[in-house]
Formats: structure tokens, C-alpha cells, sequence
């Protein structure tokens, strides 16, 4: 197996002086390409400074980040942003889709506002990615009108919109039932193995992580096991 990413001894503190947290304390990190892993952990032991950090959106205070051959903290804001939006995809526990734009304009708008327009192409790999999630029925629907399940498999299809290398997810499943988080859980295992898109995804539900592969747990700001 190759590695998609390496981090070593990284470090993140908040804040300064007296007030200062150090949340991560020296962590390294190598996930392979094609891995779906879980990071798990006890609440405030680091899991999304550390997922924000390999998305690209917050820089470490100090260590090393390499992805794909690039060195990821020396690049700059617009490398960033582009590499951002070529190789990462992101889902989260409040997926953040636009209301009244139906299932299929929510996967697709990051895509045309980044093109400048809305491709064909664009469309029919949406279209398609809604109906693997199992949402051929509601390609169409405002998302407003979704249960909560669809619109994190919603999210999810949207994460993947561009074929990105890795998707971070933060607590995917949240906010879900159990039915409900284990069908998002299952479906995502479908994309790793018919795509090989590596997944890291955040949880405190040991049935999620038993859906991944690898389990990596964070404590104190370091990856213990
Ligand atoms: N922007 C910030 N400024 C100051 N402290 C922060 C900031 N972001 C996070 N922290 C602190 O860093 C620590 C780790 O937070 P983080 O959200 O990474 O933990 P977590 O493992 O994801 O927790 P949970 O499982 O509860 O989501 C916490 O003590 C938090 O208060």
C-alpha cells in the first residue's frame, strides 16, 4: 500500500500565554490510499483540529504535512484553495445544503461556481452519485424535503462530486439513527471500494468504527493506537 498522507510531529496550540491550549502535541499520522479509516477519541482530544488541518484550512503551528507529493505547509493560500478543491472533499454533521436547491443542484453547485458554468458532465456524475447513495427518487426534490439520512447522503455525494483522493468526514452520522447511520456508513464503504477514495471519519460511536477498516485513536493531542 503507498501513502496518500503523511503528518509528522505535528503540533497545534490555540491561543497564547497563560491562555494558551496545545492540542496537538507531536502527532504523526500515515493513512494509505484506499484506507477507511475511523479517528476515534475522547471528546476534546484534538480529532477536527486535526481534520481541519489535513483539509487544509487551518495550518499547524508547527510539523510536517505532505500529501500527493506536495509539502502542504509550505504552499500557499491559492495553492491551497486549488489543492483543496482537486483532491479534498469534506462532510460534515451539519451538512450545510442550500434548502431550496433540489438534491442534484446542491452536488453540483461547488462544481459550476469553481467551472464558472454547469457541465453535462457535471451533471450526469451527480446524477449518478445521487442514485449509488440510493436517492434516484429524490434527484430532483428540494432538499428542505429530505429525511435527515438523505441529506447527509446528500453530503456525501457532493464530497465526491470531483473525484477527490480523500474525504474527511466529522462525525458523518451524527445527528442520524442508528438504521439510518450505518446505511450512510455502508454506502461509503461502497465509493472506497469502488473508487479507492481514502476516507478518515471522526466518531464516538464504536458501530461506525467498526464499519472502517482502521481505527486510529487520538488522545492528548497524539495518535495512541
Ligand atoms: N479555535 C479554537 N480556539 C481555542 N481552542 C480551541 C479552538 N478549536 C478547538 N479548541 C480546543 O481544542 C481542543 C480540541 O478540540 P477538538 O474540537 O479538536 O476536539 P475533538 O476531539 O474533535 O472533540 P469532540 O469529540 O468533542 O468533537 C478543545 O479543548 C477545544 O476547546
Amino acid at each position: 500500500m503507498s501513502a496518500l498522507l503523511e503528518v509528522n510531529d505535528l503540533v497545534k496550540t490555540f491561543g497564547t500565554g497563560e491562555a494558551a491550549t496545545r492540542v496537538l502535541r507531536g502527532l504523526d499520522l500515515t493513512l494509505n490510499t484506499g484506507e477507511m479509516a475511523a479517528l476515534l477519541g475522547p471528546s476534546g482530544s484534538g480529532k477536527s483540529t486535526l481534520l481541519t488541518i489535513l483539509g487544509t484550512l487551518m495550518k499547524p503551528t508547527s510539523g510536517r504535512y505532505q500529501m500527493l507529493d506536495h509539502d502542504l505547509i509550505a504552499a500557499e493560500d491559492r495553492e491551497l484553495t486549488e489543492f483543496r478543491n482537486r483532491h479534498i472533499g469534506f462532510v460534515f454533521q451539519f451538512h450545510n445544503l442550500l434548502p431550496d436547491f433540489t438534491a442534484l443542484e446542491n452536488v453540483i453547485f461547488p462544481t459550476a461556481v469553481r467551472d464558472g458554468r454547469e457541465t453535462p458532465a457535471a451533471r450526469a456524475r451527480g446524477a449518478d452519485l445521487l442514485v449509488r447513495m440510493g436517492l434516484a427518487e429524490r434527484i430532483h426534490f428540494p432538499t428542505a424535503k429530505l429525511s435527515g439520512g438523505q441529506k447527509q447522503r446528500v453530503a456525501v455525494a457532493r464530497a465526491l462530486m470531483n473525484s477527490p483522493e480523500l474525504v474527511l468526514a466529522d462525525e458523518p452520522t451524527g445527528n442520524l439513527d442508528r438504521a439510518s447511520a450505518l446505511q450512510v456508513m455502508e454506502l461509503i464503504g461502497q465509493i472506497n471500494r469502488e473508487e479507492g477514495t481514502t476516507f478518515l471519519i471522526s466518531t464516538h460511536d464504536d458501530k461506525i468504527a467498526a464499519a472502517c477498516q482502521r481505527q486510529i485513536v487520538v488522545s492528548d493531542g497524539v495518535v495512541t493506537g
